[in-house]
């Protein structure tokens, strides 16, 4: 297939293979095929998929997952790539575009385990599991008197990790678990005022060339503008901030009247001052305005003492991984 034949023809995905890449991948294809276009799925494996062993902040982040994704893209492989927006970086490289974003699922973070209902049941020095940065200084910032401890792999083996004795609970984000089904094990979410999601959480983007302007226009349908531009309002905060995995940083934004209000925290990763938060409000109708808003708390942070890192570095800083 060349990359410059019609949507009508059939669409490829490239898609990770873990049980969420999957999901993800087949609900677009649903939603297109609903739309009348033929869709195949080209599964692939990531770094991100491989390299289990490590903190995802220590091997170089977002860029991870994605670009292998993008090789497909590039070399016409595929025409479509599903990721979790929260693993996207803000700036795509060269010649990629972000299509369109979906609805989004539950933003929150979910507390798993098979023993305690919430994290305030949890007993001093309990072992608790978690991904991320961001969520290890949230954490750490409510309950420090427990052992918060890396917890890496897809989600079947971060819940087997669990159910093998390895944690007395986990958290993790909740939209995987509720689109894989596994919505029952969640023992409680946390509201976004006690733990700030990240920015993107629960959205799903679409990635293309962005020489396909037919692909884009037939994309466009799939868009849900409130989840878009409360996502732009979030990834802004990371785009000023430099984000990357190796930042402890939060962003969410949620519509309250017509306007969307965004919340931002942001944390030293060696977790030598107190966390810093920031909050605006505005009447965001475009992109545009909701960068500025995300620019806005951004700077916020900053005059509260954040201190960014050098954009781009998830994914320059990676060996075979240059931008
Ligand atoms: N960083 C991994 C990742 N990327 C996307 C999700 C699922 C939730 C989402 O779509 O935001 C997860 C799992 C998690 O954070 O627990």
């Amino acid at each position: 297939m060349t990359p410059t034949e019609s949507p009508s023809s059939s669409l490829v995905i490239a898609t990770r293979e873990s049980r969420l890449a999957l999901w993800q991948a087949e609900h677009v294809q649903a939603l297109l095929q609903a739309r009348g276009h033929r869709v195949h799925l080209l599964g692939m494996t990531t770094q991100g998929d491989q390299i289990l062993d490590r903190s995802l902040s220590k091997v170089g982040g977002k860029g991870l997952f994605v670009k292998e994704l993008e090789v497909a893209l590039e070399q016409g492989r595929a025409q479509i790539a599903v990721h979790s927006l929260k693993d996207v970086p803000m700036d795509l490289p060269e010649g990629f575009a972000l299509a369109c974003v979906l609805e989004r699922e539950d933003p929150r973070d979910a507390f798993v385990s098979p023993r305690y209902a919430n994290l305030d049941e949890l007993p001093a020095g309990a072992v608790l599991g978690t991904s991320s940065l961001r969520r290890q200084v949230l954490l750490q910032a409510l309950r420090p008197d427990l052992r918060i401890t890396p917890l890496r792999g897809n989600l079947d083996t971060r819940l087997r990790k669990l159910d093998e004795g390895q944690y007395d609970a986990i958290v993790l984000a909740a939209a995987g678990l509720k689109r894989l089904g596994l919505g029952a094990r969640l023992r409680s979410t946390f509201a976004p005022e006690a733990m700030l999601p990240a920015a993107g959480q629960g959205a799903l983007g679409i990635e293309v060339r962005s020489d396909r302007a037919d692909l884009i226009a037939a994309l466009a349908p799939l868009a849900h503008t409130p989840t878009w531009l409360a996502v732009s309002a979030e990834r802004a905060v990371s785009r000023a901030l430099g984000g990357s995995c190796s930042m402890p940083l939060a962003a969410h934004a949620r519509w309250t009247e017509g306007r969307l209000q965004l919340d931002a925290a942001w944390g030293d990763p060696e977790g030598r001052t107190p966390l810093v938060r920031a909050s605006a409000c505005a009447a965001v109708q475009s992109h545009a305005e909701a960068e500025v808003l995300g620019t806005q708390v951004a700077a916020s942070l900053r005059a509260r003492g954040a201190v960014g890192g050098v954009a781009g570095f998830d994914v320059a800083g990676l060996p075979g991984n240059a931008a």
